[in-house]
């Protein structure tokens, strides 16, 4: 059986890349977003996840129960084995994935697609002020971090998200719309 490609959607911190995922599903439900596990703290909200304390992150990472993990913003992640079900009923699988983890992810899901979300970094600073999801402090070392997209990757695709997010999902279609058969 055929897997459906996974897109990863990656980007600083605000430049939407939750939203643009949330979009792309609601505009087709057959791109589906990956569930990520999070080491985040009670009463930080966010996209839907599944929070875990990091012991029971180190146990889930020791039991296999993820084909990719990383650590960022002093919180760890991990997509679970699971992706593999998803992959078989899905389109697309959706992945909000850490740039720092983008070669790894490729070697594990194969048929694999990266958008590169950027924006202004003003728009940056404004969004993530706005949603107010981290203290100011956190706000601040989220807005400084500076990660590069990794050299070899087979397939990437950078997108303004300065605009609607209509307008960014339409430039996301018609960059799948090649393969997706
Ligand atoms: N195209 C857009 N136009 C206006 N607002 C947007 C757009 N895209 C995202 N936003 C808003 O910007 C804020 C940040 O978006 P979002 O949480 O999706 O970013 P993110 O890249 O997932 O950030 P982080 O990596 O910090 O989780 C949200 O409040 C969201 O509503
Ligand atoms: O800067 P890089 O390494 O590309 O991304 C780091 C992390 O930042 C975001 O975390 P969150 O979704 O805001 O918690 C991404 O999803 C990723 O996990």
């Amino acid at each position: 059986m055929s897997l459906a490609p996974v897109i990863a959607i990656v980007g600083p911190s605000g430049v939407g890349k939750d939203s643009v995922m949330a979009a792309l599903t609601a505009r087709d439900p057959n791109i589906q977003p990956a569930r990520r596990v999070i080491t985040r703290p009670e009463g930080e909200e966010g996209e839907d996840f599944v929070r875990a304390t990091v012991s029971e992150f180190d146990a889930m990472q020791d039991r296999g129960e993820f084909v990719l993990s990383w650590s960022a913003h002093g919180l760890n992640y991990g997509i679970p084995v699971a992706i593999s079900q998803q992959r078989q009923h899905a389109r697309a699988v959706l992945v909000n994935l850490s740039r720092n983890v983008l070669k790894k992810a490729e070697d594990a899901f194969g048929d694999f697609i990266v958008i590169s979300l950027t924006a202004d970094p003003k728009v940056l600073a404004d969004r993530v002020a706005d949603r107010g999801r981290e203290t100011p402090a956190d706000q601040a070392k989220r807005l400084a971090r500076f990660v590069t997209l990794p050299e070899g990757l087979t397939r990437v695709v950078e997108i303004n998200n300065d605009g609607p997010l209509d307008l960014t999902v339409d430039a996301i279609l018609a960059q799948l719309e090649p393969v997706r058969g």
